[in-house]
Formats: structure tokens, sequence, C-alpha cells
């Protein structure tokens, strides 16, 4: 395997420091406006040909607009690629050869798959211009991820933050600290942080994660007598909202049962933060707008409804936290009847607004939810797809639960082979596939590459993880590339090679929470059914943040010989108990 560096060294020459942002802008500014926008609306690509707008908006930006909130996003046309070489000054950084037919098939599908094949064009540091006066830094490769990762938000070496992130879902995620920066986000992440601590997960284990999986087993068991196919993505996405409400809010959403329109805000703002990314003419800049543009619409139709759940949450929670309680209030802290993130900090004290609390506990609901739906989907599928890896997992779920129909906290430990499983599905299908940061003053990667201010750079997860010079036969799902007697991969025992979780100060704060929750439902479901893909299904790719499939991942479900399951009314299986509100 080359390592990174030589990686580097191999495909991509140093650059000379050019300042690529401000070479682009000052040249393009020359560019009359009418000119300019005659040429953006000329290579303007729309999936949606129809698109019906009641805004006098020129015509040619009709195309970049889109109603259905999801699914067009332009990007890096080519015209712009001759841009970036006629002005790309002295630099030897590559720049993407971005054609636009290689968007043009991928829009409304998977764009971050266009970023490897110009990876494997141009290597694995390259610019790739997105509009007349921005541009990306796309990285790939493990050291420089490493370098750029470890200098966000870091007191010592306080060189990138999260930039564009920030500026493109602040309207969802307002004042919350997944993406807020510098003292601000270090002191809310010190608060919210400690609230997902051992207890809680083994609390968590318990009253939700293997609760909520029965939920939907019954909801399996209806489709399996019937016969039946079944949408598991769809499942797997209300199934995570469920757990999500009830870890952090201690609120049912009861999406398994009945359709939850906080599923569909959630996908509708998460697409709208990604379309913003990757606009050509960024029109949602332009608030006054708004009211006019139907995505915009949608998008904030979609953040009201979660900011007014969210606050309807914490009006109930505040009510109920008495001073006793908040005497009670220590590290490890936990109600009984309410063991949520929201109770743990009402109780905490902190001394925070209404309004940064509503941010951080949206942050968490929106960062939890499609998040694990998405490795719940994938991981299914991976299984799916190679009968002799999903025999090994039924064998280890059978030996490990026994007559249990769900995991306690030391059978989860013992689920190595099924964490693997999640842990390879991730490689292979990383939520989000990018990160993105911005550079507050002038770097170096490893390798020599010289990042100017202001450069937003694009860290593809997806490309280090694909990458034959990382991996071995990169594309084959192989849990066993992470031996069960070796500790679970992350960040730092791999070197940054796979960073599913990000690394550095801004690294998820619920991954354990997550891998937690993910093993334990495909335990349970495991468990009880055998799934079978309904044939000939074409179930695309796409991404709203995470990656998702484009029609569904439909399968048949059957109910697994009596005796490998668990007996439900056996003492050591931990009922279902609904958590509400007034617990
Ligand atoms: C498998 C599921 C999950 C995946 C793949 C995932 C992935 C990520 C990644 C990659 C980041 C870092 C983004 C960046 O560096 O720009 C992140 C941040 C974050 N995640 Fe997760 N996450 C998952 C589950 C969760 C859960 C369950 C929670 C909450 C209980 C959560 C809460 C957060 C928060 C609050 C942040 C922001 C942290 C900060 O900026 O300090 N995530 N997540």
């Amino acid at each position: 395997m080359l390592s990174s560096e030589a990686l580097l060294q191999a495909q991509c020459p140093t650059t000379s420091g050019r300042p690529f942002q401000q070479s682009y802008s000052t040249s393009l500014c020359r560019l009359k406006p009418s000119r300019l926008q005659k040429r953006l609306s000329a290579r303007a690509v729309s999936t949606d040909e129809d698109v019906d707008l009641d805004v006098s908006v020129d015509k040619g930006l009709q195309k970049l607009i889109d109603t259905a909130g999801a699914g067009v996003s332009v990007t890096s046309p080519d015209w712009l690629t001759q841009l970036g070489r006629l002005w790309g000054g002295k630099s030897d950084v590559p720049v993407a050869d971005a054609k636009a037919e290689d968007i043009q098939e991928l829009l409304g599908g998977a764009l971050f798959k266009a970023l490897y094949k110009w990876m494997v064009e141009s290597g694995p540091v390259y610019l790739l211009p997105t509009g007349p006066v921005s541009s990306f830094l796309v990285v790939s490769d493990p050291a420089a991820a490493k370098h750029v990762l470890r200098s966000t938000d870091n007191p010592n070496r306080p060189i990138y933050v999260k930039g564009l992130v920030q500026e493109v879902s602040e309207f969802l995620f307002g004042d919350g600290f997944a993406i807020s920066g510098g003292d601000e986000w270090r002191v809310r992440r010190k608060a919210v942080g400690p609230s997902l601590h051992k207890a809680y997960l083994a609390e968590m284990t318990n009253r939700v994660f293997g609760p909520s999986a029965q939920n939907l087993c019954s909801k399996l068991e209806v489709v399996a007598r019937s016969g039946e196919n079944i949408d598991m993505e769809a499942c797997f996405s209300q199934l995570t909202l469920d757990v999500i409400g009830k870890a952090v809010f201690n609120y049912d959403f009861d999406a398994l049962t009945t359709s939850s329109p906080v599923i569909q805000a959630v996908y509708t703002a998460l697409k709208e933060t990604e379309q913003r990314a990757t606009d050509v003419l960024p029109l949602w800049k332009l608030s006054f707008l708004h009211p006019l543009i139907p995505r915009q619409r949608k998008a904030m139709e979609a953040v009201q409804l979660i900011r007014a759940t969210t606050e309807q949450l914490i009006a109930k929670c505040r009510e109920m936290v008495d001073a006793e309680e908040q005497a009670r209030f220590g590290e490890d802290y936990i109600n009984e009847a309410d063991p949520s993130v929201l109770r743990f900090l009402i109780a905490s004290r902190d001394e925070v607004s209404s309004r940064q609390l509503r941010d951080d506990l949206l942050s968490m609901l929106v960062a939890g939810h499609e998040t694990t739906g998405s490795v719940l989907t994938w991981t299914l599928y991976l299984l799916e797809q190679n009968p002799s890896t999903m025999a090994k997992a039924h064998e280890e779920v059978d030996r490990v639960l026994g007559e249990k129909a769900q995991p306690e906290v030391a059978d989860y430990q013992q689920l190595k082979y099924l964490l693997r499983c999640v842990n390879e599905s991730m490689r292979l299908y990383p939520h989000p596939p990018v990160l993105l940061r911005r550079a507050q003053i002038q770097d170096e990667l490893p390798g020599g590459f010289t990042v100017p201010p202001g450069q937003d750079v694009m860290i593809s997860v997806y490309n280090i993880h694909h990458s034959p010079a990382v991996w071995e036969d990169p594309e084959a799902f192989r849990p066993e590339r992470f031996p069960l007697d070796e500790p679970v991969p992350n960040e730092a025992n791999t070197d940054y090679r796979y960073i599913p979780f990000s690394g550095g100060p801004r690294k998820c704060v619920g991954d354990q929470f997550a891998l937690m929750e993910a093993v334990i439902a495909l335990a349970v479901l495991l468990k009880r059914f055998d799934f079978r893909m309904v044939p000939d299904q074409d179930i695309g790719m796409t991404t709203g943040a995470t990656i998702h499939t484009q029609n569904g991942l439909f399968m048949t479900v059957k109910e697994r010989p009596r005796q490998q399951q668990a007996s439900v009314s056996g003492k050591t299986v931990t009922s279902p108990q609904p958590v509400t509100v007034n617990a």
C-alpha cells in the first residue's frame, strides 16, 4: 500500500502558493454581469425541465431553482474549468477537468462520485472551481485530511473553521453548536458532550435502542405474514427518528406507526444545505427573495416545523425539572423517569438562552437521525448482497443473544462481528461523504500544497475510503479487514484512513451512541428475520447530507425458524416501554 505522503508526491506536484480564490474573483469581476449571467444560464443544467415557478426571475436563472426542494445542484460546468485553467496562475495544483456531462448524469444523484473520477484523473489534492468567485480544494488524502481536521477550532492551531457549512446551514441550525465556532462552540460542546455519558448509553440500550427495534419488528411481522415487501430505508428513517426523539427529548414521535412530518422536514432542510453549498448562483443569500422562491419557501417551512417541535418539547421539560433534581445533578446524572439529553441539560442549570438550548438540541436531533438511518440502510443492503457475511452475522447474533430478544450492554460488547459490518458499511458509504472547512490563514498541507486564506476545502471522505492507494480491494464489503481482536477502527488508530465520524476537535459527539444504536437494531432484526431484496431493483444513490438510495430499499421479510428466535416471555427480555413526555 502506498503511504499517503507517497501518494501525494506521486500524483500531485506542489503548488507555488497562489491564492486560488483571490485570482478567480479578481479575474471574473472583470466580466460584465449580463455576460456572466448569460454564460451561467447557458450552462446551467436541471433535472426538472418543467419547473413551475411563480416568481418573476430571469428565465435563465429559473433552471437553477428546484421546486421539489431536493435533487438539483449545479456545480462546476466545464467553462469554469477552462476559466480555472486560464486564470490558474502559476499554481501546480491540478484543476479538475469537470465537464458538464460528468455532472449531468449525476444531478439529483450522487455528486460525490464525480469527485472520485476527478481524483483518479487529477490526484488526491485538486482544485474544483464551483462558481465565478468560488472553488474547493478537494482533499482525498489521509495525511492532508488529518492535518485539516486537527487544525479546525483547535486553540493551539487555529487554522480552519467550518466556514461554508456554517453559511449554508445557519438557516437550519441557528446558534446550534454543530455549526458555531471558536469559544462559543467550545463552551457549548463542553456542556452537551457529557450528556452522552456511559451510564446514559447503558440506559438507552435497555430503554430505547432495544425496545424501538422491537417496535420495528412488530411492523415487520405484519409484512412477513402478508408476504408483501417493504421499503427498509423508510423503516430505518422512522426507527432512528423514534430513537433520537426518545434519547434527546424523552418524546415518542411514534414515526414507525404514524407518519411524521418531521422526517420529510429534516430531509428537505438537509438537502437545502447541500444545494446551497453547490449552487453556482447563491440566490439563497438574498433573503428578501426567499418568500418568492418555492425551494426557499419549502426549506423555511421545514425549519419552522422542526423548531416548533423542539420548542414545545423544551417547554414541557422545563415545567418538570424541580429544584430538588437540580441539586442532585452530577457528572453521570440520570433522571430515572426521564434520562434524556434535554433533562440533563436543564438539570445542569446551564446558563444558556432558550434559543441556544433549542438550537443545540435541534442540532442533535438532525445530526443523529438521518445519519444512523442511512448506516442501517446500507449495512442491511450490503449484508443481503453478501450471503456468507450475513450468515456469520446471524451466527453471532444467535450465539450472543441466546434466548434474549434484545441485547444488554454486555451483549453489545460481544457483537463484535456485527459492529465490524457496521464499520465496513460506513467505510463504503460515509455519511456525509464530504466534510467542508475554510482556511482562515495561509496554510501548507502535508506534501507541500499551499492553501491561501479564505480557501474552501472539501475533504472527500468517500474518496479516502474508496481509494486503492489507501485500502486494499476498496470496493469489496469485507468486515474482516477490521480484525475482531483489534480495537474498533477510528480515525486515530487508522491514521485518518478511516474517518466516518470525522476527527479532531469537531469529531462527531454521538459516535458511540450511533454505533450502539445501529448494532442493537441490527441484532434485534437479524435475530427475528431473513431479509431478501425485491429482485430487479435499481436502488440508485443520491445525497441529502447522508447517502440515500434513490428509489428506496424494498425487501421481503421472512420470520426465521422458531428455535433460533428469542423467547419473548423469557425473564431476560426487557419489554418495550413507551417513553412519554409526562413519564
Ligand atoms: C452513524 C451515525 C452518525 C454519523 C455517520 C455521524 C457523522 C458525523 C460527522 C462526520 C460529524 C462531523 C462533521 C464535521 O466534521 O464537519 C458529526 C458531527 C456531529 N454529530 Fe454525528 N454522526 C452520527 C450520529 C450522531 C448522533 C446519534 C448524534 C447525537 C446523538 C450526533 C451528533 C453530532 C453533533 C452534535 C455533531 C457536531 C459536533 C461539533 O461540531 O462539535 N451524531 N457527526
